[in-house]
C-alpha cells in the first residue's frame, strides 16, 4: 500500500533521511520507532505529500505522489486518515459533529446516512451514545483520542497515519488506544502507519517496526526480528526503554 524507495531529504545543510526505503503491505500496521529528531515525522509527511524529497519515490496504492501537483495530492488524500498527536478535536463541536465533520465537508449525505456512518464508527471504538451530544472538553484524554480515531476513519480511508498517538495517555488507557487502533485494522482492513515513543505499544500493534537512525533505516522487521538486532543503535535503544519500564 505504502513503497517508500530511495527517499532523500536534507533542510539546508541539516541531512534528515539519505535513502530510506520503507513497504507496508495492505492491511498491515507498520511502527516507526527512533530517537527524537530522528526524522520520524519528516517520513510520515512525505507519505501523503506534505514534503516534497529530494529523490526518490513515494508510492501509494501503486501511484508515484512525488511529480503530483495540488489536485492530484487532494485526490490521495482522501484515502488517508490522521490522527495527530493532540487529538486536534473542535472544541466548538460536540463529538457528533466532530466524527461527521469530514462526511460534511466531502459527501453529501442525508441525515440517516451521516448517523449511520458516524455512529457505526463511535460504536467501534466503544464510545456509547451518551458521548455524541458531549464537547471534547467534557471528555477525558483517552476518549478524546477515541473520538479522533473514529473521526479519522470516518470516511472509510485506506491508510491510517498515526503521530504519537499515545504520548500523555497512562498505561490503562495506552492500551485502550492499542485495542482501537488495532480493532480499526481488522474490522475495516485499514493499513496504519506509526510514530511512536513508546515501545511496548509499538509491540503490541505491529506486524512490522521500522527503526529509524541517522537518516536510515536501520531494522525493519516483525517485533520477534527487532528484539534480536545485532544493531548497536537499536539493541540500546530498547535496553534503554525496556530497563526503565522494568
Ligand atoms: N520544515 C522543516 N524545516 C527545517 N527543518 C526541519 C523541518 N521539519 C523538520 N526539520 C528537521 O528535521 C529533523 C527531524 O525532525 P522530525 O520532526 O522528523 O523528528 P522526529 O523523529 O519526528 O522527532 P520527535 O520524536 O522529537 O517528534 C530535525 O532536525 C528538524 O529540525
Amino acid at each position: 500500500m505504502i513503497d517508500i524507495r530511495g527517499l532523500h531529504k536534507s533542510f539546508g545543510p541539516n541531512k534528515v533521511l539519505t535513502g530510506i526505503d520503507l513497504a507496508v503491505p495492505a492491511g498491515s500496521t507498520c511502527v516507526i520507532l527512533g530517537g527524537s529528531g530522528s526524522g520520524k515525522t519528516v517520513l510520515m509527511k512525505h507519505m501523503i505529500g506534505l514534503l516534497k524529497p529530494d529523490a526518490g519515490e513515494v508510492l501509494i496504492d501503486g501511484e508515484d505522489i512525488v511529480p503530483l501537483g495540488a489536485e492530484g495530492l487532494e485526490r490521495v488524500r482522501h484515502k488517508f486518515g490522521m490522527v495527530f498527536q493532540a487529538a486536534a478535536l473542535f472544541d466548538s463541536m460536540t463529538v457528533y459533529e466532530n466524527v461527521a465533520f469530514p462526511l460534511r465537508e466531502h459527501r453529501r449525505l442525508s441525515a440517516d446516512e451521516e448517523s449511520t456512518l458516524v455512529r457505526s464508527k463511535l460504536e467501534l471504538m466503544g464510545l456509547p451514545r451518551s458521548v455524541e451530544p458531549k464537547y471534547p472538553a467534557d471528555l477525558s484524554g483517552g476518549m478524546r483520542k477515541r473520538v479522533g480515531l473514529a473521526r479519522a476513519i470516518v470516511m472509510n480511508p485506506k491508510i491510517v497515519l498515526y503521530d504519537e498517538p499515545t504520548t500523555g495517555l497512562d498505561p490503562i488507557t495506552t492500551d485502550y488506544v492499542d485495542e482501537m487502533i488495532l480493532a480499526a485494522q481488522r474490522e475495516l482492513g485499514i493499513t496504519s502507519v506509526v510514530i511512536s515513543h513508546d515501545v511496548a505499544s509499538a509491540f503490541n500493534i505491529a506486524n512490522q517496526i521500522a527503526f529509524l537512525s541517522k537518516g536510515v533505516i536501520l531494522e525493519q522487521g516483525t517485533p520477534e526480528e527487532l528484539l534480536a538486532s545485532e544493531q548497536p543503535a537499536v539493541k540500546i535503544f530498547l535496553q534503554t526503554w525496556f530497563g526503565k519500564n522494568d
